[in-house]
């Protein structure tokens, strides 16, 4: 079943140069704004039981195309159709009236997300627990943090039973604790059917919680496909580099960027023989062949390492590691490049991804940046067994007092 269809929805603002001009145009006429375009021509579908993340750069569009289909604002063309309850947690203080109490505020909000006055009064309890106000339930909105405005808010609209649940960036105000519960709360209904409608700058979680990806750039609909696709093109997208819609499958062996050093090889080896196939622990050696068409100097290399579920697991580059110079590579020339580390990786299937750039980051001067250039597996243990992502090396000591 859809819950969702968006087609050519379109958004623009008026941009006054001052509060005066607005109060101008209003009374004596004449244009004093120009329009600025928020969204243009956006179609998307979300279907029950999918999660979908809207990921792009700062004014991209993504909380006006949530602040559409929530119904906050109106859209100035285009079609939204929606199936059963839309509910989620947008722009901190959105549908309370800050003079009244938390407790006010439940009925006041749970009746702008549609619930009627008997469900509000069923779940009232259970809202109020999983808030975790205390007192401050019974005291004026207008001296919550914003921390307790956003536990309120997400309390109430993820016990309005709604068949498609909208996260903006607002859930990163709480603090890690009531973070983890409220990402909880969201496995478990979506683990009921639930579907989600998810904006978050952190991919991590995007990786985690969607199953597809649209990315938004300049108001526009610029790539969709699964998390870590759309993931891969945003980073070209904010490497301001010409993006490609397979330029980030796994197939794809040339990557991105200037490319006047270009990586053409990369392989493991564990000191003896060349492999994909370590035990944790073991000592692992990454091989990297590059080619300069021109000299290039001050490079860093990059790597970063992703689990099955194409959730960042380790990432560094030359440039955060204080003991590595940069690197140079004479024109014409083929280098080798060698980094060796122990595979502190808990069991599992891994990708690589290697990236020559300048300074701390990829994303002003990226001359190659080659995801998923290679996969290993980590499949026995050279450690003692642990379980989890990755292996720490502890030491006890006991001392009696
Ligand atoms: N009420 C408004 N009046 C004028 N311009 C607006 C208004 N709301 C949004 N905009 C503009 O529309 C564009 C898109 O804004 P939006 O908040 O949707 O972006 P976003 O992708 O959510 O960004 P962020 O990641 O910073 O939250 C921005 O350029 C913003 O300045």
């Amino acid at each position: 079943m859809q819950l969702l269809a968006i087609r050519g929805l379109k958004k623009s603002f008026s941009l006054y140069h001052s509060p005066l001009d607005r109060l101008k145009e209003r009374l004596l006429g004449g244009l004093r704004h120009r329009d600025y375009c928020a969204l243009n021509n956006i179609d998307l579908t979300l279907s029950a039981g999918e999660s979908l993340a809207l990921i792009g750069q700062n004014g991209a569009g993504k909380s006006t195309l949530l602040k559409l289909i929530t119904g906050v604002l109106l859209p100035d063309a285009g079609v939204i159709e929606r199936q059963g309850r839309v509910t989620g947690l947008l722009e901190l203080g959105t549908g309370f009236d800050h003079e009244l109490s938390g407790m006010d505020n439940i009925s006041v909000n749970a009746r702008l997300l549609g619930m009627s006055a008997a469900e509000i009064e069923m779940r009232r309890a259970t809202i109020v627990e999983f808030a975790e106000l205390g007192d401050y339930i019974h005291e004026p909105m207008r001296t919550y943090s914003s921390g307790m405005l956003m536990r309120l808010g997400f309390a109430i609209a993820i016990h309005a039973d709604p068949s498609c649940f909208v996260v903006d960036e607002a859930l990163s105000v709480g603090d890690a604790r009531f973070q983890q519960k409220c990402l909880r709360k969201i496995r478990a209904f979506q683990a009921q059917g639930g579907s989600l409608l998810f904006v978050s700058h952190d991919l991590t979680s995007v990786k985690l919680l969607c199953n597809r990806a649209i990315v938004l750039d300049k108001g526009q609909k610029v790539f969709e496909g699964t998390p870590e696709a759309a993931v891969n093109y945003y980073y070209q997208v904010i490497a301001r580099l010409e993006a490609t819609e397979n330029a980030s499958t796994p197939t794809d062996k040339t990557g991105y960027g200037l490319k006047n050093v270009q990586m053409t090889s990369a392989w493991l080896h564990n000191g003896i023989v060349k492999t994909e196939s370590f035990s944790a622990g073991e000592q692992a050696y990454l091989c990297i062949q590059v080619i300069a068409q021109q000299e290039i100097k001050d490079l860093e290399l990059g790597i970063l390492i992703r689990d099955r579920f194409g959730q960042d697991i380790f990432g560094t580059n030359t440039a955060l590691l204080e003991h590595e110079l940069p690197l140079n590579f004479p024109a014409g020339q083929q280098t080798q490049l060698e980094l060796s580390f122990p595979m502190n990786l808990g069991i599992g299937k891994y990708t690589v991804t290697l990236a020559l750039h300048k300074d701390m980051d990829h994303l002003e001067h990226c001359e190659h940046w080659w995801d998923n250039a290679l996969e290993f597996e980590v499949a026995g243990f050279h450690t003692p067994i642990f379980s989890g992502l990755t292996y720490l090396p502890l030491t006890l000591k006991q001392t009696l007092q």
